[in-house]
């Protein structure tokens, strides 16, 4: 079918490009991309973050902090729920300075295996929204950098968090979330479901930076809607920050 997001231009530049929007500062090259906004403000309540940057939409204002981890420094900031705004947010980062990437999220379980709080990385993304389609050629699917992947089911380990690896399907509405929607992306071998992972995926591919992605399963799809409280599961939330601040310390920089 015809239809605009199947069209080619893949090979031209925008006509406003990112460095235009944001201003030179001195930046970490890696970057943890939260979308826990309590805990990143809880850490700049305790004084532990500064303010490098801030991006900004019509709706409002995203700080870019530097936080410190093992002796390195790494930038925060919440790319916003959805992928128009996360995939533009990544951008602006990418232009700012920052190479490697680690997201870490929640997103709603698929299946009964993933118990609240049960962590995925993300290997792979079913690319069921359109952000996508503007940085890669048409497909179902996305894979994630395998070097992410592997990073991070490293550092899970070694810090003994039992995890699966495993493909989300990257929605662009969250209530048209039909129950044959649901089984069929789980035949095609999803385990969650979240907004943003295909979008990030293809950005870092076409720009040409490290991303990897860590999510817990929060609310379930597996029957009939569960909410399980995932929003408010504060002690995960704020450990996994952390294991993905790890992990992106240990990722090896793509600019040399
Ligand atoms: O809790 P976060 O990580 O925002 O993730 C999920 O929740 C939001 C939708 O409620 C989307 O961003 C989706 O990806
Ligand atoms: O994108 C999402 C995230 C959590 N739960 C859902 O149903 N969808």
């Amino acid at each position: 079918m015809d239809i605009p997001l199947t069209e080619n231009d893949l090979d031209e530049s925008g006509v406003i490009t990112p460095q235009m929007v944001v201003k030179g500062v001195d930046i970490p090259m890696k970057a943890v991309v939260c979308f826990f906004a309590e805990v990143i403000e809880s850490i700049a309540g305790k004084g532990k973050a500064r303010v490098l940057s801030v991006l900004r939409s019509e709706h409002g204002e995203h700080p870019v902090y530097e936080v410190e981890r093992g002796g390195e420094r790494l930038a925060v900031f919440h790319p916003g729920v959805g992928a128009p705004l996360a995939a533009l947010f990544l951008e602006e980062a990418i232009a700012l300075g920052c190479s490697e990437f680690v997201a870490v999220g929640g997103a709603g379980a698929l299946t009964d295996d993933l118990g609240m709080g049960h962590v995925m990385v993300v290997d792979s993304a079913v690319r069921d929204e359109g952000t996508s389609f503007h940085y890669l050629p048409p497909g179902r699917v996305v894979d994630a950098d395998p070097d992410g992947v592997a990073l991070l089911q490293q550092v899970l380990t070694e810090a003994g968090i039992d995890h699966v690896t495993g493909r989300s399907w990257t929605t662009d509405a969250l209530y048209r979330e039909t129950r044959s929607r649901v089984s069929r992306r789980v035949d095609e071998g999803c385990l969650t479901v979240d907004m943003e992972a295909s979008a990030f995926c293809a950005v870092a591919k076409y720009r040409g930076v490290h991303f990897a992605q860590l999510l817990y399963a929060g609310d379930s799809l597996a029957a009939d809607w569960e909410h399980r409280g995932w929003t408010k599961a504060g002690t995960v939330r704020e450990q996994l920050f952390w294991l993905a601040a790890d992990a992106c310390v240990r990722f090896a920089p793509v600019r040399g």
